[in-house]
């Protein structure tokens, strides 16, 4: 048995497993050993019916790249596979207050009628994948019962196979951020890079972005000119903003992730976080490269950096409102200690509806419908609010709703204070 699924069960009890059920609060919950004549636990699946069909997944492989592949995977398999109306939502299992102890996986319910259909589905995906699955049954006087399938595994470490599901009180903070470190959030070129080339087998991409990477070992002195990064969400008017400053300036244009990268963004999008991230990552150490040279002969200014890549990472990492976040000081918004550090950040902040506005006009609106909306509203307020959170350097707000001249001559300003130009 793989240590990693060993440790993972021998705390079976001690972890609190967090159901995101559509429509409904999150619900978390325990469970515990089922002892005869014990006081009944208080319910927790109300809105389940005794003979609704139960299940969960936990991905639990050892291998790190294999689990965000696989997890990445598993919705569709499930989709596929599954019979047509099984409901599915997102389950996660943590221990409180331990970094990297969040395993994600689904959350089934089934028909009586579908459940031997289901059951086969279930157990060829234990057989074959790194899955740990339960079945829940729930009793006449309202109880639940988890079941371990993995009964091999649960006799080798002498546990029970069956326990009561118990209610438990939200932990602080959304367990997500307990995974971020290192998994969204990278904090050193050493972390990104070795998250790349343990993909090499798999994504040869991988490898092609390892080849285009500067060599680490120049120690550079101090840039001469002052580095300016322009931040914010998605037409907030940084291109705008960045090409009237090279021309006012004198500068140079630079963009993260770096134009060598193009060829292989839309490749990265599509993969698990924890790829797709250390790839963003790697890109502002390249351009961090071309800014250390180019800062030697000209002022720099930045389109996106490291604020954009931390901030983007957390925000999709953590789900629902904007006090699901990190607090504010917390360790997951410090700039990592090997990359440069920008003379100043500016953040672009526009209001929903004028932002929406310019992506209409320059003919980008995505979606109108309103659970997208919705949706993207809280996205767009932890993106915003994990911007202002980072710190090693802080952002400057500009409020970018003035005309584009206005917008331009207040960063001058804020420029010409900071940076003495
Ligand atoms: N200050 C401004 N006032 C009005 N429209 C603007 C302003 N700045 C940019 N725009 C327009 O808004 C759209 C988005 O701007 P853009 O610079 O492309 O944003 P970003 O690079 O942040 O995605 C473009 O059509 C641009 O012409
Ligand atoms: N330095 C950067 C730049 C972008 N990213 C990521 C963060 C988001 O997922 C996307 C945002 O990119 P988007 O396509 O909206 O960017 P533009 O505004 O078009 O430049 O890229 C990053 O992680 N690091």
């Amino acid at each position: 048995m793989a240590r990693r699924v060993k440790t993972f069960l021998s705390q079976w009890s001690s972890r609190i497993f967090l159901l995101e059920l559509d429509g409904t609060p999150p619900l978390y919950f325990r469970v515990q050993e089922q002892h005869r004549g014990e006081e009944k636990a208080p319910r927790v699946f109300a809105q389940f019916h005794k003979q609704d069909r139960c299940y969960s997944l936990l991905v639990c492989s050892p291998d790190r790249i294999r689990r965000a592949k696989f997890y990445g995977e598993l919705k569709d398999k499930l989709l596929r596979e599954l019979p047509a109306g099984c409901d599915l939502a997102a389950i996660s299992s943590f221990l409180p207050d331990v970094r990297d102890s969040l395993v994600r996986g689904y959350f089934l319910k089934s028909s009586t009628e579908d459940s031997p259909h289901t059951e086969r589905v279930l157990r060829e995906l234990e057989r074959r994948d790194p899955v740990l699955v339960c079945s829940y049954s729930g009793g006449e006087d309202g109880q639940w019962t988890q079941r371990l399938w993995s009964q091999a595994e649960s006799k080798t470490l002498q546990m029970p196979v069956e326990y009561s599901v118990v209610p438990t009180e939200a932990p602080p903070y959304h367990p997500s951020t307990l995974n971020i470190i290192n998994s969204d959030v990278f904090y050193s070129f050493d972390e990104a890079y070795d998250v790349l080339k343990k993909c090499g087998d798999i994504i040869p991409e991988a490898t092609s972005v390892l080849e285009t990477l500067p060599s680490r070992e120049k120690a550079r002195r101090k840039p001469d000119f002052p580095i300016v990064v322009i931040e914010g969400l998605d037409a907030t008017g940084k291109t705008t903003l960045t090409e009237s400053l090279k021309d006012t300036l004198g500068a140079t244009l630079l963009r993260s992730p770096p134009q060598s990268l193009s060829p292989w963004r839309a490749r990265f999008d599509q993969e698990p976080p924890l790829i797709r991230r250390a790839f963003y990552a790697l890109g502002n150490y390249i351009t961090a490269e071309q800014i250390s040279q180019e800062a030697m002969k000209t002022p720099i200014i930045v389109d996106r950096f490291w604020h954009s890549t931390a901030a983007y990472a957390i925000a999709t990492a953590v789900s629902g409102p904007v006090c699901n976040l990190p607090p504010a000081g917390s360790e997951v918004y410090r700039w990592p200690g090997d990359l440069l550090q920008p003379s100043l950040v500016v953040l672009l902040t526009l209001d929903p509806e004028e932002r929406e506005r310019r992506l209409r006009n320059r003919g980008q609106m995505k979606t109108d419908e309103e659970k997208e909306l919705d949706h993207n509203r809280l996205f767009r307020l932890r993106v915003e609010e994990a911007y202002r959170r980072i710190s090693g350097p802080a952002c400057v707000t500009v409020d970018a709703s003035p005309s584009a001249d206005q917008v331009l001559q207040q960063v001058l300003l804020l420029i010409r204070g900071k940076c003495h130009l």
